[in-house]
């Protein structure tokens, strides 16, 4: 894995000096182990040649002392093309919207809004659970679009919207002014998040009878069923399968909401520079 991540390394200057051997043996460390396998004298040099490299971390050689480092630089390279305009995270509940979009936000120096918060808050603090129960779906839904409404007027902003907020064709108006991003998550591993925290704040989860795994996971393959192709309006698509297998992954639970991050910004790059 780390083979083909380290040959698209910028070879740093260092490697470049040294003799050919030792700059076959950079080329060749695959992984923190061979690396460390190195002669001691030559390690922290390869380190910093690494941690120092151009792109994401999914060409960085993944170390992860470097995550947030390679972040911080695609923020950095990426803020022209940017220019201000807003991101808008999509996808199905518990595909981390909320917890990458803060983290997002730091990176970018951006303003982080939750629009079920908003929505929570534009409804005197009534939770989104109990918004559902007194109002109903359609309340909460026309909510949800004042909200995004408000949001599309606003700039450097990272805004995690409701995984419902794919449905109604106004709201995808409202997310045109700035980015959007789907984050692209397999079923199993939502109903595995979200049955760790409980269903509370996603009414739509609620009720049935049975384990709290299979119950989210039924239901939420039946919402994604009823959405089909809503979420790949989106701007750009990422993939946490496509990210995990990169990585030579086995699953997509360990990755990183900075490596997801991560991949966010590369894939708006390539959507920006066209
Ligand atoms: N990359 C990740 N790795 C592990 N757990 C995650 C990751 N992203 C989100 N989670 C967890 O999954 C749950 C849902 O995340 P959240 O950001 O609330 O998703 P959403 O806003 O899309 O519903 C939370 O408990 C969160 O901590
Ligand atoms: O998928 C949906 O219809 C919903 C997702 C929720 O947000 P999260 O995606 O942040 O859980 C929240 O907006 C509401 O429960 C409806
Ligand atoms: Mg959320």
């Amino acid at each position: 894995m780390e083979a083909k991540l380290l040959q698209s390394i910028q070879p740093c200057k260092w490697a470049d000096t040294e003799n050919s051997r030792v700059r076959m043996m950079f080329m060749n460390a695959q992984s923190n182990k061979r690396v460390l396998a190195l002669p001691k004298r030559y390690r922290p040099k390869v380190f910093s040649c690494l941690k120092n490299s151009p792109g994401s971390v999914l060409e960085s050689g993944g170390f992860p002392a470097s995550e947030s480092l390679v972040l911080k630089k695609k923020s950095a390279e990426i803020e022209n093309y940017l220019n201000g305009r807003c991101i808008f995270l999509v996808g199905m509940m518990g595909s981390g919207k909320t917890t990458i979009g803060r983290t997002l936000s730091e990176a970018l120096d951006y303003s982080f809004s939750d629009s079920d918060l908003l929505v929570e808050q534009k409804v005197g603090g009534t939770s989104v659970a109990e918004i559902f129960k007194q109002h109903g779906e359609g309340f909460f839904r026309d909510k949800e679009t004042e909200v995004l409404k408000d949001l599309s007027m606003m700039h450097r902003f990272v805004v995690s919207t409701g995984g419902g907020a794919v449905i109604r064709p106004i709201n995808w108006k409202h997310m045109r002014s700035g980015i959007s991003v789907w984050l692209d998550v397999p079923l199993e591993c939502l109903a595995r998040r979200i049955s760790a925290v409980g269903t509370g704040s996603r009414p739509l989860l609620h009720g049935k009878s049975g384990d709290a795994y299979s119950q989210a996971l039924t239901r939420l393959s039946s919402l994604l069923e009823e959405r089909g192709e809503a979420y790949s309006n989106a701007n750009t698509h990422v993939s946490l399968e496509h990210i995990a297998s990169k990585l030579g992954y086995v699953n997509v639970d360990n990755l990183s909401p900075t490596v997801i991050a991560i991949e966010v910004l590369v894939q708006i790059e390539s959507f920006l520079k066209g």
